[in-house]
């Protein structure tokens, strides 16, 4: 209780220094926040799973992916989670591989460009990096299609080696590049930015943070290796047998191995991506959603879906809960709705046993680093 009493009075006198407009929040703030922390105690969330301090320990290099269901508040959790860490002397980038990015919009800082931009007002070095996914993707395809066979099919046919080119024909690359699954453009962007940030100048970052798009293809992206092993593997395979063939042949290279060895190159990193994913040492997913009964099934979902593909979750944080000490029938009536979607928490078999952090719905919108500091102050503890 006393740590709350000083978690609480910290709360105010930040809203004080820094945005003092949040400060009609606060007494209904306070009820919130001892709501959450017997919530917290009620709900026997997974008491072994450790609060900031332990985030914040260990220099080696954490990545933290952001994500749940649109406009929940991702973005906000993230920027503040990633100011937290700066502030606590981890120098720190932040991504997002959302295309509808809202990074500089959420600093109030411009940080689009796809480069790393320094964010001002922290403590220590913060970067944020808003990379567009569908760029990546772009060249993704390109390097898929340039071993789609066609080139080399029309060589064949002109050779009177038609039939072989009909099979290769027969793999339909086009159409299996047609049913890549959504969402690859993120992983293929989110590989990309991990294969870079590797390099020895980016070495001093030991925190990244991402703030991922809405729900759910992440997810699935972490079987896109598999993917591309099974389907385009098949025929990139298939080309270069084919590539080696031709050059025994006819003493001719042929042109697009460069595009299936740049395929192999990015499956290598995807694969790499899904391995750093899945080890709880270097990476955390943290499900954000809303006391609705809609966000947080498909935040269940959502969890269910990182379980199978083994991808480290330990805390749900729960947005915009409204404060218990409603003076208007609307806003009693919206906290009880809520605190009925909250109860499911509890019984529901995939978020019962996560770390839970409630933060409240605050009075204006958390934009600007002071805003994002007061919301991580609240936040991560
Ligand atoms: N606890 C809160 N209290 C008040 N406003 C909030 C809170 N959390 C987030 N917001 C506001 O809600 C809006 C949406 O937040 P945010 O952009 O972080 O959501 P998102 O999940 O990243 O959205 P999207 O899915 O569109 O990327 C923003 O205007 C933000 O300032």
């Amino acid at each position: 209780m006393a740590a709350l009493v000083r978690c609480i009075s910290r709360a105010q006198k930040l809203s004080l220094l820094y945005c003092g407009s949040f400060y009609p929040a606060l007494s209904s703030l306070q009820e919130v926040l001892f709501f959450t922390s017997s919530r917290v105690r009620f709900l026997g969330t997974a008491s072994e799973v450790h609060g900031f301090d332990d985030m914040m320990t260990r220099n080696q290099r954490k990545y933290y992916m952001l994500g749940g269901k649109g406009g929940v508040g991702k973005t906000s959790c993230a920027a503040s989670l990633a100011v937290k860490f700066a502030n606590h002397g981890h120098p720190t980038i932040v991504v997002s591989t959302d295309p509808a990015h809202s990074l500089s919009d959420s600093f109030a800082q411009d940080l689009t460009g796809g480069r790393l931009v320094p964010v001002e007002g922290v403590d220590s070095l913060l970067y944020a990096l808003e990379i567009n996914p569908e760029k990546s993707m772009e060249e993704f395809q390109a390097a898929s299609q340039n071993v789609d066979g066609g080139g080399l099919k029309n060589v064949m046919e002109s050779m009177g080696l038609g039939m072989i080119a009909n099979q290769l024909g027969d793999l339909k690359l086009e159409e299996l590049l047609h049913t890549i699954p959504p969402g690859t453009d993120e992983i293929v962007a989110i590989s990309k930015v991990m294969h870079f940030l590797e390099s020895s100048e980016y070495d001093k970052f030991t925190r990244i943070v991402f703030d991922t798009a809405p729900t759910g293809h992440t997810l699935r992206l972490l079987s896109l290796p598999d993917f591309l092993d099974g389907s385009i593997g098949k025929v990139v395979k298939l080309k270069k047998k084919l590539s080696s063939a031709f050059k025994s042949l006819f003493g001719k290279e042929e042109a697009g191995i460069d595009a299936s060895d740049k395929l192999e190159t990015l499956k290598g990193w995807m694969a790499k991506v899904r391995d750093l994913f899945q080890d709880p040492d270097t990476t955390e997913f943290i499900i954000v959603t809303i006391p609705t009964v809609m966000a947080i099934s498909e935040s269940s979902r959502l969890h269910a879906s990182l379980k199978k593909e083994r991808v480290p979750v330990q805390r749900l944080i729960i947005n915009q809960v409204m404060p218990s000490s409603s003076d208007c029938k609307f806003g009693s009536m919206k906290r009880k709705d809520q605190m009925r979607a909250i109860e499911r928490i509890r019984d529901d078999s995939e978020l019962g046993g996560l770390k839970l952090y409630q933060v409240p719905l605050v009075d204006m919108e958390i934009r600007g680093v002071p805003a994002l500091k007061f919301m991580g102050d609240m936040l991560w503890r």
